[in-house]
């Protein structure tokens, strides 16, 4: 297996111009090719999650143009749902934004399709979601085990109506059900039941489909109100945001070791919840400053702190290893989902902070890490989680080397991540 040695670290700064957000990229790509128009995307992210979905919606029959370093993207909308004579395989890989928003798009589109993956996406629960296309008459099968991937969807109109979805584990199902609502034949009606975690995220969403023309109503994100028989616009040309939370590790490594450290791309006024990483790392001491299309950090003493995370699940994990070089312990809480992402994030994040010496409590939904007098050197397992091992570059950040397995598992989100990062030490 490949590994990479990180030596240690002194000192760090600089400026990055953030690749564009991942989040972001999916959804604008989806809703390009359901809209009316042609749509020029730019700062489009190049990584696997977007790779699959763009291969998807190429083989689903959408027409677009990439340019040389494929962060610009011009594509060619359906003006409506999918359609294809023949069956379509489509392949995933562990990207929960292609998957999810594709099931819901796929539901309601004249196509019979597989949605297929890599090993850890069967293990990624998809249950609630197809519950309420289910409500909407959809009819989609587990091909393996029920409530996860492969599905079979057998797409077909749908009505809409009343559809009750489970939000506690993830907010992807509420965003796939918002994006095909408004082109469905009839009226909809959203109610989330139970605790609606990641909650920023829905605001990328309906602030994404209202640069597309189309309203939601609101409801106290309880209840969401949309109208069918709507079709997208294209707004002709969208430049996507810098990804907050490949932001997190630029941002924590100039609150440990700084220097300042600015990231462009994204500013106080980004959509993105992630960028309330910042707001934490203030917290635990670090200085802060806001732009309009930036943000950055400057090192000051770093102190434990004891938060809910629940609204930035992604940038959270960066607090873990941020905390190793504060005073006093970090909890971090409700963040029960950790568990159904790339990896079990919580037995994974506990598994390698003691590799380096740090004293860990695994919570249910939480994880509180008390920092030891000094890091140890450790070889860190990634779990093909490209946070993990982004999260781990930060060791690297005191006295002691880090060794990264696999590194290249970073391809998930950002590809070149480690070359940048190690173009910020001097
Ligand atoms: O909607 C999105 O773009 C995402 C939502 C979050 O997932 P959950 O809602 O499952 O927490 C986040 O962890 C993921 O990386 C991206
Ligand atoms: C949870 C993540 O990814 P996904 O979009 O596959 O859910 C992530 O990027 O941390």
């Amino acid at each position: 297996m490949k590994t990479l040695t990180l030596q240690p670290i002194s000192h760090v700064s600089g400026t990055v111009h953030l690749p564009g957000s991942k989040s972001i990229s999916n959804r604008v790509l989806l809703l390009a090719a359901l809209a009316k128009g042609t749509t020029t995307i730019r700062n489009l992210l190049d990584s696997d999650d977007i790779r699959h979905m763009l291969t998807a919606l190429s083989q689903l029959g959408v027409s677009y143009q990439l340019n040389a370093d494929k962060t610009e993207c011009t594509l060619q909308g359906l003006a409506g749902f999918f359609s294809s004579q023949q069956p379509q395989t489509l392949f995933l890989g562990n990207a929960g934004t292609a998957m999810r928003p594709l099931t819901a798009a796929l539901a309601a589109s004249d196509v019979t399709a597989h949605l297929t993956g890599e090993p850890r996406m069967y293990e990624r629960p998809i249950g609630h979601l197809v519950d309420a296309l289910q409500q909407w008459q959809a009819d989609i099968d587990y091909e393996l085990q029920d409530g996860f991937p492969p599905l079979t969807i057998r797409g077909k109109a749908l009505q809409g109506g009343l559809a009750r979805v489970n939000g506690s584990i993830s907010s992807q199902f509420l965003t796939a059900l918002l994006m095909v609502a408004p082109m469905l034949d009839g009226d909809s009606e959203i109610e989330i039941i139970g605790d609606l975690v990641s909650k920023p995220y829905i605001d990328i969403t309906l602030a994404l489909i209202a640069r597309f023309g189309v309203q939601v109503e609101n409801i106290d994100y309880q209840r969401f109100k949309i109208r069918g028989k709507q079709c997208y616009q294209s707004p002709g040309s969208i430049l996507v945001e810098g990804d907050a939370s490949s932001a997190s590790y630029f941002l924590a490594a100039a609150a440990i070791r700084g220097g300042t450290i600015k990231v462009t791309g994204i500013g106080k006024h980004a959509v993105q919840g992630d960028i309330h990483f910042a707001d934490a790392l203030a917290e635990m001491g670090a200085d802060v400053e806001w732009g309009d299309d930036y943000i950055s950090v400057t090192r000051n003493q770093l102190h434990g702190i004891d938060k809910d995370f629940n609204a930035i699940p992604d940038a959270a994990m960066t607090i873990a290893t941020t905390a190793l070089f504060a005073q006093g312990p970090t909890c971090i809480r409700n963040v029960y989902n950790w568990r159904v992402k790339e990896t079990d994030r919580l037995a994974a994040m506990a598994t390698e902070l003691k590799k380096v010496g740090a004293a860990v409590e695994e919570g249910h939904d939480y994880l509180r890490i008390t920092p030891p007098s000094q890091l140890q050197h450790a070889s860190i397992a990634t779990y093909d989680d490209h946070r993990m091992a982004m999260c781990f570059s930060l060791v690297a950040l005191s006295e002691t080397a880090v060794t990264i397995e696999d590194p290249d598992c970073t391809a998930k989100t950002f590809p070149n991540y480690f070359t940048l990062f190690q173009s910020l030490s001097d």
